[in-house]
């Protein structure tokens, strides 16, 4: 049966990207994506501002919902000291599967924890289940409809401290306008827009950082 997109997008990591070298991982991911096969990751447009407020926090624990194939993943964690964890929360299988062998060859996985699961089943289990108390960093970039009630979710949780920074993808294209209000109005966050592109295209997106302020 034909491959699947991550799958082939896999394979041009192990062909151009040497083990152990988590930019050449990134270079060889959005070369396929400009010149092969368009697919959902940040990119470097976006990617570089998301590097600049990890670098800029310097945390060390971070959570990820959606996982997809990795490349974020890849740009968080190459950043993150090795003490510091990050876990990635993907519930589609074949995504978890290409992404753990994306993060193994960029040789990252005693930084990472890959979840496999829904966000809404393992955001409650955070505490008793991976002895995280709050997080620092939190990068959203699954569904869009699903970007809010997790934040909302992850407030009721207690996994939010004073300073704790979300980071969202795809603020304009796709869209998240009900997340959108509600960081930007709500007097728990001093929100602030990046105006970038989408990934591998000159259509309008950007991300949005919002710092909860307890
Ligand atoms: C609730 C939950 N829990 C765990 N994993 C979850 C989850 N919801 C989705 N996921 C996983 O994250 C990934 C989903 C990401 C959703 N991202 C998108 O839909 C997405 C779409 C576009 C886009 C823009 C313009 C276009 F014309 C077409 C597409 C661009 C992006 O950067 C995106 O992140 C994969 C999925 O299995
Ligand atoms: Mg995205």
């Amino acid at each position: 049966t034909r491959s699947t997109r991550p799958q082939r997008l896999l394979k041009a990591v192990r062909k151009h990207a040497a083990r152990g070298d988590p930019q050449s991982v990134i270079s060889a991911i959005d070369h396929f994506c400009r010149h092969s096969e368009w697919a959902m990751n940040i990119g470097d447009e976006k990617g570089s501002i998301l590097d600049s407020v990890v670098s800029e926090l310097n945390p060390e624990k971070v959570l990820e919902l959606g996982t997809y194939c990795g490349y974020s993943t890849v740009r968080i964690a190459r950043l993150l000291p090795p003490g510091a964890r990050l876990i990635t929360l993907e519930f589609n299988a074949g995504y978890a599967a290409i992404a753990r062998q994306v993060i193994a060859w960029a040789g990252l996985e005693d930084r990472v924890q890959l979840v496999e699961g829904a966000s809404e089943d393992w955001i409650p289990r955070m505490k008793e289940h991976f002895g995280i108390e709050t997080f620092d960093f939190v990068f959203l970039d699954h569904w869009k409809d699903r970007y809010l009630p997790d934040t909302k979710l992850m407030e009721d949780c207690g996994l939010l401290r004073k300073g704790t920074v979300l980071l969202a993808d795809n603020v304009i294209c796709p869209g998240v306008p009900d997340y959108l209000q509600y960081v930007r109005n709500s007097l728990s966050y001093k929100s602030c827009y990046f105006k970038s592109h989408l990934e591998y295209t000159k259509a309008e997106d950007g991300l949005e950082k919002s710092v909860f302020l307890g």
